[in-house]
């Protein structure tokens, strides 16, 4: 078992630079297997488990999937030996599922079994089906696996998704690339990883107009191939470091993050008094006056993200005064919560809403994590708590957080990695600095 140490206490300050975007590398991943000739060869992959996983499936998929040493992926699929995902590879992320578009698309068939991903509630899959079906596939559900083929190539035409769906998006883009004709995909997810995914196909060759609107238009095109590309940042990870910054009551340049695809969190930062400034290459945030509580709702973009719903909760946490969080997007996405607590938070979770009445400090606790981004809002707890913080469930953190500690070390903070036995004991803030 490994576990994460953490002392608390320390605000941060420095610059941190933000990886490439684990939630638009993972889709593009799938999108090279729809070349049939040349390479892609994607620029700015960081070392996370979510992309070695990826990259299995698509190795066993029968692609030529590999990392070189400078962080690049190499990715050729020419040849095709299997449509099948199986559960073993499958059930490692939720990004799998990218596959079944993919191979509907060059193929015409799939079966993927049914992805895994983080816990946090229900993630259904009928608008992807309801997709496919509407371009002429035939899909089921069977033994855990989504199956879907095709008899003759997919024929574009109009969808409209009856929920704003990110992976759904994806899916039926991917899908549609290589059909003849048109299609409209109405309600599209407006994500700037879907913006990502669709510069990289149409390098590749695809015709898409309107990524990053509600209406996506794809024009099918016979053949699609490898390209370069580069990855965005990720906005998650840029934004956990900006609330890392904002909970140590620290001063941190985020590098390489992009102020419009942080906007909501940019702006809920700047409502509770933290200073936000961002220029060319980053954002600066600076938190040294005292907080105000807020109230924020998660929402698809540009809408507050629930992927940094967690880490909210822990800077709301040490806000004081009342603050309110609704998550509308995941059902069980509150599971940080009773952790939390456990670090002497006064929060209550009513249905989806969470009551949060801010306390003058947290300290730390052995608290477990039980998805990627609670593993990094405990981990933030710990920054900004009294005494040692230790951290358990780390394989979810190395999903989605490349050089998680190295980073928050060179920003000043104490947190290390340890485990396979070593004894776990609890020391004051105090005797841990060396005061
Ligand atoms: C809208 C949104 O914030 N999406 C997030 C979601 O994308 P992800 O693609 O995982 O989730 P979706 O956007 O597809 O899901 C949004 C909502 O739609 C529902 N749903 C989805 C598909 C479907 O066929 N039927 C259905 O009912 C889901 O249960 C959920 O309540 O998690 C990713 C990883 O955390 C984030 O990067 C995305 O920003
Ligand atoms: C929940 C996440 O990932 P996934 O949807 O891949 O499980 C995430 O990135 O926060």
């Amino acid at each position: 078992m490994t576990y994460l140490r953490v002392i608390g206490g320390v605000p941060l300050s420095g610059t941190v630079q933000a990886d490439g975007s684990k939630n638009s590398i993972l889709p593009i991943m799938a999108a090279c297997l729809l070349a049939d000739s040349e390479e892609s060869v994607i620029e700015g992959a960081p070392a996370l488990t979510d992309i070695d996983s990826q990259l299995a499936i698509l190795t066993g998929l029968g692609a030529k999937a590999d990392r070189d040493p400078h962080g690049r992926l190499h990715i050729s699929a020419s040849n095709i030996k299997t449509t099948t995902v199986p559960f073993e590879l499958a059930k490692k992320l939720r990004a799998s599922y990218y596959m079944a578009g993919a191979l509907l698309a060059r193929v015409g068939h799939f079966k993927v079994a049914l992805p895994g991903g983080c816990n946090i509630g229900e993630r259904p899959v009928d608008q992807h089906i309801k997709g496919f079906e509407a371009l002429g596939a035939t899909v089921k559900i069977e033994g855990g696996y989504l199956i879907g083929h095709t008899r003759s190539r997919l024929k574009g035409n109009e969808i409209y998704l009856d929920i704003q769906s990110h992976g759904a998006t994806i899916n039926i883009i991917l899908a549609a690339t290589l059909a003849t004709g048109q299609t409209i995909i109405e309600n599209a997810s407006k994500e700037p990883e879907i913006v990502d995914l669709c510069s990289f196909l149409i390098k590749m060759g695809a015709d898409i107009r309107g990524a990053g609107t509600n209406v996506i238009r794809i024009q099918g095109v016979d053949k699609l191939t490898g390209q370069s590309h580069r990855i965005i940042p990720d906005r998650m990870e840029a934004g956990t470091y900006m609330i890392a910054a904002a909970m140590t009551r620290g001063s941190v340049y985020v590098e390489r993050s992009i102020h419009y695809h942080l906007s909501p969190l940019c702006a809920k930062l700047r409502e509770m008094g933290v200073t936000v400034i961002d220029d060319t290459s980053g954002i600066y945030v600076n938190a040294e006056r005292p907080l105000k509580p807020t109230v924020l709702k998660t929402l698809p973009f540009p809408g507050f993200p629930t992927d940094l719903q967690a880490q909210m909760t822990s800077l709301l946490a040490i806000t004081q005064g009342t603050s309110m969080i609704t998550e509308t997007v995941f059902s069980n996405r509150f599971q940080h919560v009773p952790e939390l607590i456990r670090m002497g938070a006064s929060m209550k979770v009513e249905g989806q809403t969470l009551m949060i009445d801010g306390v003058r400090k947290l300290s730390g606790a052995h608290v477990k994590a039980t998805d990627l981004r609670s593993a990094a809002a405990l981990a933030l707890g710990g920054l900004a708590a009294e005494g040692e913080t230790i951290i358990d469930g780390l394989d979810h953190l190395d999903r989605g957080y490349s050089c998680f500690e190295a980073k928050l070390q060179n920003l000043g903070a104490s947190v290390h990695r340890f485990g396979n036995g070593a004894k776990l004991h609890l020391v004051s803030s105090h005797d841990a600095i060396g005061g």
